[in-house]
């Protein structure tokens, strides 16, 4: 866990969201370039969906305009949108890029074997399942050791999320890209990821939690533009299309861009830095407190198509109250990881909730504690205690049934036999009633 002063963030395993600036920096930091201009230290920009402009060398950056005739230093300008160009201006993103060599210079593209492991081909179940830690295999990179393991919805619809999980144990292939991740003193590396098919995530609304707490819009961190420098070199690109890789050959580094302003960008969060709430008299409020970011499905207000909700260290202090979360069936879905430590309420069965492993209980799939924690909770003495310590749970919450890949419920061989039987096939009939008066 991160103090908020600690830089860089501290999630060798980061929860998703946040890889493409990991990729970032990573590839400034290992890349072999002639002539480069990237910071020292990395730099960044603060804040949440504000727009902004960066420039590597000062004037890259034209003034008053996004298409000069010629455009300075000799640069191309690509405007990439990442909405409609005619979305309504407060969700509209979009960035203008000055880089060296437009990234439209490429060879065409060609399909890449990554048989079934990134299709989104989704079995819906209504079992509870519950995954032991994914195995990180033996030398493959970040793009071969990518995995779908749930989601919904179809990619050429933009309609759905996919559930990925990640391992690797080398850097990706020197001159490769789709997101570029390498890896530091070749420690190996693990994550989950969550991909929207469609929309983007925002802060959600504090109503009358106020103006500040959870995720601060401050601690957003947004890269300074840096570039290299290549035109010599072939590289290869990587494109994940609908469920498939295809790849193509270029002779320019893609990591040319020597200024940008706008909107759409990617940024890192440190979940440390979470301003964790609760409550400080009874009950158990709705994991909702701790979203971090949120998709909105914008058809009904308040149901997101993807919550990225955390559990961090916290202080449980509520009187005459069960205090992890109760037994639950819910219309969402809630995919949950664990990225180091354990979870309240988790625990018991065959290998238990992990790190690295997963749990998914679809849509009305009944939940909760199991008979171990049930029992703790039930009975423990309500001083206020800290728990998670170390910890750092997390759940995806979808208002779409969520289904499992053939690799997720098969292939990758980690589903648990007898998770909801060890959980909850030992819950015990506690109920006393008072003794019936006799009836006639
Ligand atoms: O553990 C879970 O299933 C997630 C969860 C957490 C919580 O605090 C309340 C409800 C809930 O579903
Ligand atoms: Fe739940």
């Amino acid at each position: 866990m991160a103090h908020p002063a600690d830089d860089p963030p501290c999630f060798p395993q980061l929860p998703t969201l946040l890889y493409q600036v990991v990729t970032f920096q990573e590839q400034q930091e290992t890349m072999p370039v002639t002539n480069f201009r990237i910071p020292e230290r990395y730099e960044y920009q603060t804040g949440f969906a504000a727009n902004l402009e960066t420039e590597a060398i000062k004037g890259a950056l034209p003034i008053g305009q996004n298409s000069p005739q010629k455009c300075p230093y000799g640069l191309y300008a690509e405007k990439i949108s990442g909405t409609a160009f005619t979305a309504p201006r407060w969700e509209n993103q979009q960035t203008w890029a000055y880089r060296i060599i437009p990234s439209a210079a490429h060879s065409s593209f060609e399909p890449a074997p990554s048989g079934n492991r990134l299709k989104t081909k989704f079995n819906q179940i209504p079992n509870q399942l519950r995954w032991d830690p994914f195995d990180i295999n033996a030398d493959v990179d970040w793009i071969e050791g990518l995995h779908i393991v749930a989601g919904s919805g179809d990619p050429a619809l933009k309609n759905g999320i996919a559930y990925y999980i990640y391992g690797a144990t080398k850097s990706m292939n020197e001159k490769t890209a789709m997101y570029r991740v390498n890896l530091v003193n070749d420690e190996p590396i693990r994550g989950y990821i969550l991909e929207l098919f469609n929309g983007h995530f925002q802060l959600p609304e504090l109503g009358p939690i106020g103006s500040n707490c959870l995720a601060n819009a401050r601690d957003f961190q947004i890269p300074v533009a840096a570039y290299t420098h290549d035109s010599k070199s072939t590289w290869t690109v990587v494109n994940k299309f609908c469920g498939q890789l295809f790849t193509s050959k270029q002779g320019h580094t893609p990591f040319d861009v020597v200024a940008w302003e706008g909107r759409y960008y990617p940024y890192k969060y440190d979940l440390g830095r979470f301003n964790t709430i609760g409550t400080i008299s009874y009950d158990h409020p709705d994991p909702s407190l701790n979203t971090v970011l949120t998709a909105n499905s914008n058809a009904h207000p308040g149901t997101a198509i993807a919550d990225f909700v955390i559990f961090p260290p916290r202080w449980l202090v509520g009187e005459d109250t069960f205090r992890p979360p109760s037994y639950h069936r819910n219309c969402m879905s809630e995919f949950m990881g664990l990225i180091e430590g354990s979870y309240i309420a988790k625990g018991a069965g065959s290998g238990g909730f992990q790190a690295a492993g997963a749990s998914l209980h679809n849509c009305m799939s009944s939940h909760g504690p199991d008979v171990e924690a049930f029992d703790k909770a039930s009975n423990q003495e309500l001083v206020p205690v800290k728990v998670g310590t170390g910890s750092m749970a997390f759940m995806f919450e979808s208002c779409y049934m969520v289904g499992v890949t053939d690799w997720g419920l098969k292939m990758c061989q980690k589903v648990q036999k007898g998770y909801s039987e060890e959980s909850w096939g030992g819950l015990k009939d506690l109920f006393t009633p008072p003794e019936l008066p006799f009836r006639e």
